[in-house]
C-alpha cells in the first residue's frame, strides 16, 4: 500500500484526483494554495483503482493535519463521497469533465450525496473554486489569511469594474 505522498511539509489541504488525467484541472487548485502560501500535498488515488490507499489516506488524514480535502473524479466520480466517508474533514468535490456524457455523470455522482455524508461540490472543472473554498475555511481560524482573501476579493473587483471601461472602449473604437 502507498503512503500519502507528501510535498510540503505539514501541509493543510490534501488534493487528490482519480487519476493522472484530472492533472491539468486540479493543477488549478494547486496554483491557488501557492498564491495564498498554503502548504498542501497532492496525490492520484482512486476509489476504484486503490481503494486500500484511499482507506489510508482518509482514515489518517485528520491525525496528520489536514484540515480539509479537495478531490476531483470524472465519470463515476465515487472518489469524493467515498474519501468524505472515511474522514471527519470536510471534503469538496470537483466533478471532472468527461466526453461521454460532458461532466454531468461526474456532477451527479458527487453532488447527490445521500444525508449525513456531504460533500461540497463545484461547478464541472472548478478546481480553482474548490481551492479558493478551502482557503475561505481556513481564513476562519487564521487572522493573516482572512487578510489576504479580503485583498484577494478586492482585486477580483478591480479587474471586474475594468471590463466596463474595456467594452465601452470597444464599442467606442466600433464607432
Ligand atoms: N472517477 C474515478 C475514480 C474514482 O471515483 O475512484 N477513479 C478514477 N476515476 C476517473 O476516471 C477517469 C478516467 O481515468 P483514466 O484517464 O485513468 O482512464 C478520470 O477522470 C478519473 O478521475
Amino acid at each position: 500500500m502507498t503512503p500519502p505522498s507528501s510535498d510540503a511539509q505539514a501541509p493543510l489541504v490534501g488534493i487528490l484526483m482519480g487519476s493522472d488525467s484530472d492533472f491539468d484541472i486540479m493543477k488549478e487548485a494547486a496554483a491557488v494554495f501557492d498564491e495564498f502560501g498554503i502548504p498542501f500535498e497532492i496525490s492520484v488515488i482512486s476509489a476504484h483503482r486503490t481503494p486500500g490507499d484511499l482507506e489510508a489516506y482518509a482514515s489518517s488524514a485528520e491525525e496528520r493535519g489536514l484540515k480539509s480535502i479537495i478531490a476531483g473524479a470524472g465519470g463515476a466520480a465515487h472518489l469524493p463521497g467515498v474519501t468524505a466517508a472515511m474522514t471527519p474533514l470536510p471534503v469538496i468535490g470537483v466533478p471532472i469533465y468527461s466526453k461521454k456524457l460532458s461532466g454531468q455523470d461526474s456532477l451527479y455522482a458527487i453532488v447527490q450525496m445521500p444525508a449525513g455524508i456531504p460533500v461540497a461540490t463545484v461547478g464541472i472543472d472548478n478546481a480553482r473554486n474548490a481551492a479558493l473554498l478551502a482557503v475561505q475555511m481556513l481564513a476562519i481560524g487564521d487572522a493573516g489569511l482572512m487578510e489576504k482573501l479580503k485583498a484577494f476579493r478586492l482585486r477580483l473587483a478591480e479587474a471586474s469594474r475594468q471590463k466596463t471601461t474595456k467594452i465601452r472602449e470597444k464599442l467606442r473604437a466600433n464607432g
